[in-house]
């Protein structure tokens, strides 16, 4: 005997863009590239070939471009994000759990002689604002809860001193020199959880929700670069640790955060072929930057022992 385990589906890759036209003259403007996943009592579609459960994937897509027209959360991904899932399991008696992810392409607006422009906008960096939220209807749809986890991916980041890497284990293994003088360069992905207290989750509850979202996201870029840059670096461990702290200690929302950070290697070449010194460290100055492999160096701090990314 097989029975189905999982069965969950929707829309990927649902690109949006959304206008805000302000009173003042001034726009908004974001951008959402949007997976919306739909679970409930669906399974006999996979299992005999039946789809009169199933809310085909297109619709999924329009109720996409719909919110992005008619949500009043459309400018903050979480809020938009728990907007659009709330209403997949409102709206369809039989769909239990939705989950919607969104990852937001940064347009931030032009300075114009100092001034922030009104309706331009410019693409100042590659990484990305994510969002990550699950609404479950699966205890009743008066009972309904929701998960949101944001974050940040790609940002990509270095600097040319105050890192090293030094009293590692040393063995017959062991090529590597220790340093006390390297370049540090990675790119963060993070997550964090910002627990939605209400064990009834609603319109009312999503309009009463108190929690600012954009605060959290700048506070989070913020100290990841400012630590980044300042912390005199014994590891990337011990810089990932001073930056999972410094969020927690300022984001009294964010139940924990983990972050992903690979060790983007620059090898400084042997030219003494040719009698000049690039040794590390102070002699080091042309570097190859090298694709693969990199260190990869994760960590998840909670504020208590049991929480889960
Ligand atoms: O910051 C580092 N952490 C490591 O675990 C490691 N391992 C390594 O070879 N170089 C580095 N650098």
């Amino acid at each position: 005997m097989v029975h189905l385990a999982t069965a969950k589906y929707g829309k990927d890759k649902v690109r949006v863009s959304r206008i805000v036209r302000n009173s003042d003259g001034t726009h908004d403007f974001v951008e959402y590239i949007i997976r919306a996943l739909l679970e409930g009592d669906v399974e006999r579609a996979w299992t005999h070939s039946d789809n009169s459960s199933i809310v085909a994937t297109d619709s999924i897509k329009n109720t996409c471009n719909v919110f992005a027209k008619t949500s009043p959360y459309v400018l903050q991904p979480e809020k938009f994000a728990l907007d659009l899932g709330l209403h997949f399991v409102s709206t369809y008696s039989h769909i239990h759990r939705a989950c919607v992810d969104i990852v937001q392409l940064k347009w931030s607006r032009i300075n114009v002689k100092g001034k922030a422009h009104k309706h331009s906008f410019v693409r100042d960096g590659d990484e990305k604002r994510t969002v990550s939220v699950v609404v479950d209807a699966t205890k009743g749809k008066k009972a309904i809860t929701a998960t949101c986890q944001g974050g940040i991916s790609g940002l990509l980041c270095l600097k040319t001193t105050e890192s090293q890497f030094e009293n590692y284990v040393f063995d017959k293994f062991t090529t590597l020199k220790p340093v006390d003088d390297r370049i540090f360069s990675t790119s963060v992905d993070c997550v964090y959880n910002v627990p939605i207290r209400s064990s009834s989750f609603n319109k009312d509850a999503l309009a009463g929700l108190r929690i600012d979202f954009d605060a959290i996201y700048r506070s989070v870029v913020e100290t990841t670069l400012e630590t980044f840059a300042t912390h005199n670096s014994a590891s990337v461990q011990a810089t990932l640790y001073i930056m999972c702290e410094k969020v927690l200690r300022d984001n009294a929302d964010v139940a924990d955060i983990k972050y992903e950070l690979p060790n983007k290697h620059y090898i400084a070449p042997d030219l003494s072929y040719i009698g000049l010194k690039n040794t590390e460290p102070k002699d080091a100055e042309v570097f190859t930057p090298v694709d693969a492999p990199s260190g990869y160096i994760i960590g998840h701090v909670t504020r208590d022992a049991k929480a889960k990314l």
